[in-house]
């Protein structure tokens, strides 16, 4: 097992070089892997000052955003190297965000002016040794860091401790996607298109990149101040330049037949997803879950067995069947999705697929 002194060296040595992300293996899934456990540990990350909350106009506090770039890792040449050095005394801790596997999430404002916002993730290098997680990590730092893309979170940078890892992520003021959806059982037709229509756009943006995402659910999604949707999770997305990969992963219900019956797969697995994920926004179930026994969602998904309700518009239940088709290659193309009747009726006339007007 890795040490804790390696981990800190993988982190001090983290640069990227042209081609990052060659060999994402990665170790194989275990069945917990598909069914994320929800209990991660409490973890400080020092002293918490009672907490602010964002009133941006009084303060004139920025929202950490696209053009927050002088904060940002200087990615214009090949070698990423921060344009400073953080650490945790630049930042005011603000309220707690939420609680993940391997620490906690706060709410942090940049001392230095402008006072920005962002989102400050800390991870405890011993739980990450532990969890065997580091080529993990590691990898979703270097992806992210990457992208600029207005549905995709931005990792502004990370630095560290002897003990902890800190992630300087864009701040997502309307929070986790996956509570507004539990708390309303499911989406209207126009809130779901707006949000596939961002995910498209999205997840082509990824695929230009050669990522593939692979864990493309609710509970990785999350809400920007203007409630536009970010994706904000590439734990398990791999960097593929023309590979096809092997490795089981994704959350059970997401999976596409390919990779339940352990065959190749590539990024036509992110159009699936995206075809359950439409789904489930409007039914507020995935299609092919079977509370019964995971072997038999399997089964479902491999057969292709899916029933759509009445209530599912006729664009919506052509677009759902058109993204989950048994053959990879026969599913619709993302550009088409951003192209299909049910996506540009709600498609405000003016603006850009950027927002929502949940
Ligand atoms: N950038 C962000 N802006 C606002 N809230 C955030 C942000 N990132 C995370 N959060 C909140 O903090 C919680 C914990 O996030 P974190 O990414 O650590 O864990 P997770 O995605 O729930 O689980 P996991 O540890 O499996 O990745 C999220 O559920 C969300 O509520």
């Amino acid at each position: 097992m890795a040490s804790i002194a390696s981990v800190t060296k993988q982190f001090t040595t983290l640069e990227i070089s042209k081609n990052p992300i060659n060999n994402p293996s990665r170790p194989p899934c275990a069945p917990s892997h598909l069914k994320p456990t929800r209990k991660p540990p409490i973890i400080n990350i020092g002293k918490y000052d009672g907490g602010f909350e964002i009133d941006n106009e009084k303060r004139g506090e920025k929202v950490y955003g696209e053009a927050a770039d002088d904060l940002a890792l200087d990615s214009s040449t090949s070698r990423t190297r921060p344009t400073r050095e953080w650490k945790l005394t630049d930042f005011d801790i603000g309220r707690p965000l939420g609680k993940g596997k391997f620490g906690r999430v706060y709410m942090v404002r940049t001392k230095c002016e402008p006072n920005y916002i962002l989102a400050l993730k800390c991870l405890y290098k011993s739980e990450i040794v532990q969890s065997r997680v580091e080529k993990q990590i590691r990898r979703e730092i270097e992806i992210q860091q990457n992208l600029r893309h207005p549905n995709v979170l931005r990792l502004y940078g990370y630095f560290h401790d002897e003990k902890r890892i800190f992630l300087m992520l864009e701040f997502a003021g309307q929070g986790e996607l996956y509570k507004q959806l539990s708390k309303k059982g499911s989406f209207s037709e126009r809130r779901s298109s707006r949000y596939i229509d961002q995910m498209a756009d999205a997840l082509q943006y990824l695929h230009s990149k050669h990522v593939i995402h692979r864990d493309i659910k609710p509970e990785n999604l999350l809400l920007g101040i203007n409630g536009e949707l970010k994706i904000g999770d590439f734990g398990w997305s791999v960097h593929a330049p023309g590979n096809r990969r092997m490795t089981l992963c994704g959350t059970l219900d997401y999976l596409p037949p390919e990779m339940v019956e352990g065959k190749e797969h590539n990024e036509k697995v992110d159009y699936w997803a995206l075809g359950v994920l439409t789904y489930e926004f409007l039914v507020g179930c995935p299609p092919f879950e079977d509370k019964n026994s995971a072997n038999a969602t399997y089964r479902r998904i491999a057969k292709v067995d899916l029933k759509i309700p009445p209530h599912v518009s006729p664009d919506a239940r052509d677009l759902i069947s058109k993204l989950l088709k048994y053959n990879p290659e026969e599913r619709l193309p993302l550009s088409e999705v951003a192209r299909h009747p049910w996506i540009l009726k709600y498609r405000p006339k003016s603006t850009s697929k950027g927002g929502s007007e949940a």
